[in-house]
């Protein structure tokens, strides 16, 4: 599949994407069936057998053995939470399976767990798909609270995100922004509807690996995109496999399915895939042989792969080692590229179906930067409401609704609740962005309200806005996403008028989601863009 879910028709090792539905099919509702056998007696054993009951906030009632899960559903799991709390309280307690689940749903009880007892909720709990993925563990959003996370969140903030480093990409990043709208004016001449996401996808996706392994893999050539759709290709069943809830991961005993069903067989293939594309790639730079590297005619800079390759491990004997690189390689690509690229098109999709909007924003591109050039990295701190209109859209559309899940690392009480070690906290971000508490009128589309209130920031002091999340484990990619997000908005709006194709009314687009880890339009954004600059500026530039 691509990214839109279209069959791309081909398939890795033994399985197919027919083999993906299958296992979808054997890993969700259907595998409850099965898990029921035993239900009864299981149940009763824990009812005889069971110690002193602990003081744990209200819920909603679950069945033996499977608890809630039944009530979730994949793909609005943020608004099934959401409803709940308003039943059950902002501090809220479920059972998927046999784990223990508390889901915080107000900027109030986010700060008494990632503030208040930060330490302790600082854990992950991860699936087995995400456990193949990342050989257990190796990568940065799963690995467990301690020092080699420690030393790779170093890694993070002193070497691949300081300003620096995001400023030695300004060039490179520039190149991939300017073949998006090239590619855009392509289609423009031919006449074509611009299908966005497609289009932000490729470029969220070169922009990562020009900074990771100094390489552009969305190319114009063919043998180039073949390359890259193979590897996005197995990403994107790899995203959509690690965010599917799997019965084993909630009811241990019933591990055995994934095994019986292929699912486990079919996670390695297509983990070997990328691990001998990731590894292809390190023993080039190894080698220092030429990796078709992109020359954009400016000095040759440090690429992450580059730097990672020079770091100790985190006993300072060695080097990291070759699992570790390619693991957080993978990690970075999973959690940057989509989240980026859908924040883009929610923002786009906003500026079509709030006019205002886009004139206000088309007004302060042309005021501030002109028609004569494009806009530029350096023009983005004088556009105000370009800033207040990208935080509107990560407050009503946050790329991750639920965050990543923490976990607890020891017993503790919470507000008089008492929870043990293991237990599994979300976030809803996507409910605690809509809190009437703190948002006046907070299902209207409102930019005004971050120009009235500039201080409001994403970087964790404001817990009712946290799209990137809070505390230890917030996004350390979260400078390069803002850069990202605010450039690709500036460069449509101010190089394109945008519109809907086949006269539909703007008022009527549809604005729902759909749940995946990444939060993406539930309709692919198509639009028509006319011209709005002289024509050598989509063209006289790399
Ligand atoms: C609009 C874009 C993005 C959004 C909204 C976003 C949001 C988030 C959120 C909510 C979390 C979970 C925080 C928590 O556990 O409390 C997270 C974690 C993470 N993000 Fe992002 N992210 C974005 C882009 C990126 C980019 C561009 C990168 C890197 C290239 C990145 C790398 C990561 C990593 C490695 C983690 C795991 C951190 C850890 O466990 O220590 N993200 N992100």
């Amino acid at each position: 599949m691509d990214v839109q879910g279209n069959k791309l028709g081909s398939s890795f090792g033994r399985f197919s994407v027919a083999d993906l539905n299958t296992v979808e099919w054997w890993s969700v509702e259907r595998l409850l069936v099965v898990g029921l056998v035993g239900i009864v007696t299981l149940f009763m054993f824990s009812q005889l057998f069971g110690g002193r009951k602990r003081n744990l906030p209200l819920g909603p009632r679950g069945l033996p053995i499977i608890g809630n899960i039944h009530q979730l559903r994949n793909d609005t799991m943020h608004i099934t939470f959401m409803q709940m709390a308003e039943k059950y309280g902002p501090i809220m307690y479920l059972k998927l399976g046999s784990r223990g689940v508390v889901v915080a749903s107000t900027a109030e009880t986010a700060h008494e767990f990632v503030k208040v007892q930060d330490l302790v909720w600082a854990g992950r709990q991860t699936s087995m798909a995400h456990d193949i993925l990342t050989n257990y563990k190796m990568d940065i959003a799963g690995a467990p609270y301690g020092p080699y996370w420690r030393h790779l969140r170093k890694i993070c903030a002193q070497e691949l995100f300081t300003s620096k480093s995001l400023e030695s990409f300004r060039f490179p990043r520039a190149q991939e922004f300017n073949q998006m709208v090239k590619s855009i004016m392509d289609d423009v001449q031919e006449g074509k509807i611009v299908q966005l996401n497609l289009k932000l996808n490729h470029l969220a996706f070169n922009n990562l690996t020009r900074m990771m392994l100094n390489k552009r893999l969305f190319g114009l050539d063919v043998s180039a995109q073949e390359e890259a759709l193979n590897f996005k290709e197995i990403l994107f069943k790899l995203l959509k496999l690690s965010s599917t809830i799997v019965v084993g991961d909630f009811i241990p005993w019933l591990k055995w399915l994934s095994i019986v069903t292929g699912y486990r067989r079919y996670m390695k293939t297509l983990k070997r895939d990328i691990d001998s594309m990731l590894q292809e790639f390190l023993e080039l730079k190894k080698s220092g042989k030429n990796m078709q590297e992109e020359n954009d005619g400016g000095p040759r800079r440090q690429d992450f792969v580059d730097v990672l390759l020079t770091q100790p491990t985190e006993n300072g004997t060695g080097h990291l080692s070759d699992t570790s690189i390619r693991c957080v390689i993978l990690d970075m690509l999973l959690a940057g590229t989509d989240t980026s690229s859908n924040s883009v098109e929610w923002g786009i999709a906003a500026l079509l179906r709030y006019p205002h909007c886009l004139k206000k924003l088309q007004a302060e591109l042309d005021e501030v930067v002109g028609k004569d050039k494009t806009v530029t990295e350096s023009d983005i701190p004088k556009l105000p409401y370009l800033n207040a209109f990208m935080k509107e859209v990560f407050r009503l559309y946050p790329p991750a609704p639920l965050g990543i899940s923490h976990e607890c690392m020891q017993d503790t009480t919470l507000q008089g609740y008492e929870f043990v070690a293991g237990t599994r906290l979300y976030l809803n971000i996507y409910a605690i962005h809509r809190d009437p508490k703190w948002w006046e009128n907070p299902l209207e589309f409102d930019p005004e309200r971050f120009i009235k209130n500039p201080d409001i920031s994403m970087k964790g002091n404001y817990f009712h806005f946290i799209p990137f999340g809070v505390g230890r484990r917030q996004c350390p990619g979260i400078s390069l996403a803002v850069l990202f997000v605010q450039l690709g908005l500036a460069r449509l709006v101010q190089g394109f008028e945008l519109s809907l194709p086949d006269g539909q009314d703007p008022t009527t687009l549809d604005m729902t989601a759909k749940y995946g880890v990444t939060m993406p339009r539930k309709t692919p954004l198509k639009i028509i863009c006319k011209p709005r600059l002289p024509k050598h500026l989509y063209y006289d530039t790399n």
